[in-house]
């Protein structure tokens, strides 16, 4: 790909998103070595068993020792004592990525870090996953026609933008590159609060005990299809529910209006508002799921 190669990368925090990053460069073959590190040493030892690593390292300065490219996929709490350890281990020049969900908190802490020790830092998150965890779930095939945001910034180094672009193209995503406030807000509407919505609706209706039985053993596809992403990593929701604190509690105001708006033509029994609610949803769903012609 445009001649576009890697002789090593080091994954920090080898789970879903580290682990499946590097499976699609290699898948790509635009890496010669992957290694990696995971705090967690039966995940690191999985990575390695699971070939989605293809060093074991003892240390981690072993493990990032040469590597061109460094992507930190920790969680977003995680991030700024993870860099703190392995940015001084990085050569000066080498590149600094990261994946987590939310961007300013990231930026603001990796930034000055990196340009502190030469390290050229790029922000990235792809906008594709799973609810499932670890180096298990990693699969070469996650980013294949999804997006990945990049937010760069004025200190950004434009050579280090391009290979993480390039990266980011050979494991299948498409990149756009955005602002890191506008990221942090859009993907508070669009993920971060259909998530707090699930895990809410898991909660409410498991704590619902008028009758002596587990109601969730009458769930039909709809409750299944709705509540998938409650089955995500409570550690990671953690963190970007602290970290991206008030683009999400803008949108949990918005959407306790939108449900008092609806309890209150329920209450009202007004049938035509309810008509209407549900029916523009229904279009806006349903645009959505149409594919799109470019
Ligand atoms: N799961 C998803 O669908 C998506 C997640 N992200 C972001 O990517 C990042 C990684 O998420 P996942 O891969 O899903 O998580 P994961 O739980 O599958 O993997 C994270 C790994 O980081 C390790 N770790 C934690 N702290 C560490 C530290 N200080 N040093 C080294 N390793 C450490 C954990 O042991 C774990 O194996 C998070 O920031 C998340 O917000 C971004 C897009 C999608
Ligand atoms: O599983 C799903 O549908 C997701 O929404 C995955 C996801 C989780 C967090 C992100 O920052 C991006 C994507």
């Amino acid at each position: 790909m445009n001649g576009f190669y890697l002789h090593k990368i080091a994954i920090v925090g080898v789970g879903l998103i580290g682990g499946s990053f590097a499976l699609a460069l290699k898948r790509a073959g635009v890496v010669a070595r992957v290694s990696g590190w995971d705090a967690d040493r039966n995940n690191l030892h999985l990575a390695h068993e699971l070939q989605v690593i293809d060093q074991l390292p003892s240390t981690l300065a072993q493990a990032v020792d040469g590597a061109e490219l460094v992507m930190l996929a920790v969680p977003v709490g995680a991030m700024e004592s993870a860099a703190r350890e392995v940015i001084p281990l990085m050569a000066s020049g080498a590149i600094l990525t990261d994946s987590g969900s939310v961007k300013q908190c990231v930026v603001e802490c990796l930034e000055p870090l990196a340009l502190q020790h030469g390290v050229r830092y790029v922000a990235g998150h792809p906008i594709s996953g799973t609810e499932r965890s670890g180096a298990s779930a990693a699969f070469a095939e996650l980013y294949q026609g999804k997006r990945c945001i990049l937010t760069p910034t004025a200190q950004s180094d434009v050579a280090a933008l391009d290979t993480v672009t390039l990266a980011w193209q050979a494991a299948g995503s498409e990149v756009v590159t955005m602002d890191v406030l506008k990221h942090d807000r859009i993907l508070a509407a669009i993920s971060h609060l259909p998530h707090m919505i699930a895990y809410s609706l898991v909660n409410s209706v498991s704590d619902y005990d008028r009758y002596d039985e587990n109601i969730l053993d009458y769930s039909a596809g709809g409750f299944r299809d709705f509540t998938r992403i409650a089955s995500s990593d409570p550690i990671m929701w953690r963190d970007i529910a602290l970290t991206n604190k008030d683009s999400l509690i803008e949108m949990i105001d918005q959407f306790e209006e939108f449900l008092g708006e609806l309890k209150n033509d329920i209450q009202q029994a007004d049938g035509e508002r309810l008509y209407e609610f549900f029916r523009r949803s229904k279009i806006t769903r349903d645009a959505l799921l149409k594919p799109k012609v470019r």
